[in-house]
């Protein structure tokens, strides 16, 4: 099994390029399914999930084709997939394929538009919480499909197909958005999501549905609006910048101090962790070229700061946030409001020398002078990368072992941080 090894002390300096967001890139991929012609989708990270979500639609029966990297091409230019779901032969998503990723349960919006049937195992992911599909099968219950569980798959059917309907989340939910926006552009009329999560993945997917022929109103509000249209058809888009890795990158410097570029990254996509940076006082500069980050000389200040659905700050930023306040000069607040269990990180910080207290959805982090390396053990993606990030700033070598889940959201995540200074390895095997 693949480790990172991290000797810590450097300051980061140098430039980051940002790749486009996993969170976007997938339900994209996934909305391939509503049409039989080809979307091409550009700036798709590398990552394990997206391979895993490729084997998912080809067991569909969707082609993919991956455009190979021509001579000259920049390194770390995401990957063009030409998406083509022209013949639908397996509206089945078997267990062994959609238990490793959350995402994957999403194909069952589309299936469910398109071939009005489907059969999904419910889904994997991250283990940060109890993470139920009730709301999503609310909401294509109201679209007017019969849904069943039986021995863990969800069992859905529309035979005359899905019809519009008025959706009303009782909480915010991603998911659920993302679920409900797929099924309702091939539904029959007019379909209302109120409460609907306002993420910016949200609105990329909405972007490309419109592109694609669906008429959708209101993404990016709590309001979405969707007209149903009888087909869609293909076209070409570039997955927006990854939100969460512009932030954990931002983190990492302002916890070792230095100056990074980190290009293409998009501001408004994460105001609220920037405010949080420079109130923890980290300089965050905004220029053509995506943010400059920097802290040079002063100390860490201590911040108080809890998740909250888009435009709050990210529930996936949590962890990160945890591992730079453990440095702070006092001590720091974090709530987590989103997942009921998204703290796996707090006892692998503590073998760098972190000082947190937890008391229900709240962290207490009584910053300490220096950490000090350690092996540690990661359990969730953002938790992992956390660990990394105070693996930098520790005093000597730190190993984090069971890095499997990084590589399904970080691409190339060593290369990025070596370029910049840091020394960072990947021990294979
Ligand atoms: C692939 C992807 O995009 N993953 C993101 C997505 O996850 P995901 O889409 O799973 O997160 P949701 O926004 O749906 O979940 C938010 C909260 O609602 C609850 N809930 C959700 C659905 C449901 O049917 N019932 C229910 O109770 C969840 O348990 C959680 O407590 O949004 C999260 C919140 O920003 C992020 O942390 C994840 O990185
Ligand atoms: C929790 C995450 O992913 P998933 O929803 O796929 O588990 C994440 O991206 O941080």
């Amino acid at each position: 099994m693949d480790r990172i090894r991290i000797v810590g002390g450097s300051k980061l300096n140098g430039t980051i390029p940002i790749s486009g967001a996993k969170n976007a890139a997938l339900p994209l991929m996934i909305a391939g399914l509503l049409t039989d012609e080809t979307l091409i989708l550009d700036n798709v990270p590398r990552l394990a999930d997206v391979a895993q979500l490729q084997r998912i639609l080809g067991n569909h029966g969707v082609d993919i084709m991956s455009a190979g990297k021509r001579p000259g091409d920049h390194e770390y230019q995401g990957q063009t997939l030409h998406i083509s779901a022209a013949n639908i032969i397996d509206t089945t998503a078997p267990y062994e394929l959609v238990s490793k990723m959350r995402a994957s349960f999403w194909v069952i919006a589309p299936l469910l538009a398109r071939m009005h049937e489907a059969k999904v195992s419910l889904p994997g992911g991250c283990a940060i919480g109890t993470r139920p599909v009730d709301l999503l099968i609310m909401a294509l219950e109201k679209l007017g499909a019969e849904l069943t569980i039986d021995g863990g798959y969800v069992i859905a059917k529309a035979p005359g197909g899905l019809k519009g309907a008025e959706i009303d989340f009782a909480k915010v939910t991603v998911s659920g958005t993302h679920v409900a926006l797929m099924a309702a552009t091939l539904a029959k009329g007019t379909t209302i999501i109120n409460n609907a999560a306002c993420e910016p993945e949200i609105v990329d997917v909405a972007d490309c549905l419109n592109k694609m022929g669906a008429r959708i109103s209101g993404a990016g509000t709590t309001t979405i609006t969707i007209e149903g249209v009888a087909k869609l058809n293909g076209t070409r888009h570039t997955v927006l910048p990854d939100r969460i890795e512009t932030g954990t990158y931002a983190m990492a410097v302002a916890m070792t101090g230095g100056d990074v570029q980190l290009s293409g990254a998009r501001p408004e996509l994460l105001q609220a962790a920037l405010d949080v940076l420079v109130e923890a006082g980290a300089t965050v500069t905004p220029n053509n070229d995506g943010i400059r980050i920097s802290r040079n000389g002063a100390g860490i200040k201590p911040v108080n700061v809890s998740t909250a659905p888009f435009p709050g700050f990210p529930t996936d930023l949590q962890a990160q946030l945890m591992a730079l306040m453990t440095t702070a000069k006092g001590s720091s607040h974090i709530t987590e409001t989103i997942f009921e269990n998204r703290f796996m990180h707090v006892q692998e910080l503590a073998r760098f020398g972190a000082r947190i207290h937890l008391d229900g959805e709240t962290a207490t982090i009584d910053g300490t002078a220096k950490l000090r390396g350690a092996p540690v053990m990661a359990t969730d993606l953002r938790a992992s990368v956390s660990l990394v990030i105070a693996g930098l700033a520790a005093e000597g070598e730190t190993m984090v072992n069971r890095i499997y889940h990084l590589d399904r959201g970080f691409e190339r995540l060593e290369e990025k941080l070596s370029a910049c200074g840091a020394t960072i390895e990947r021990i294979s095997g």
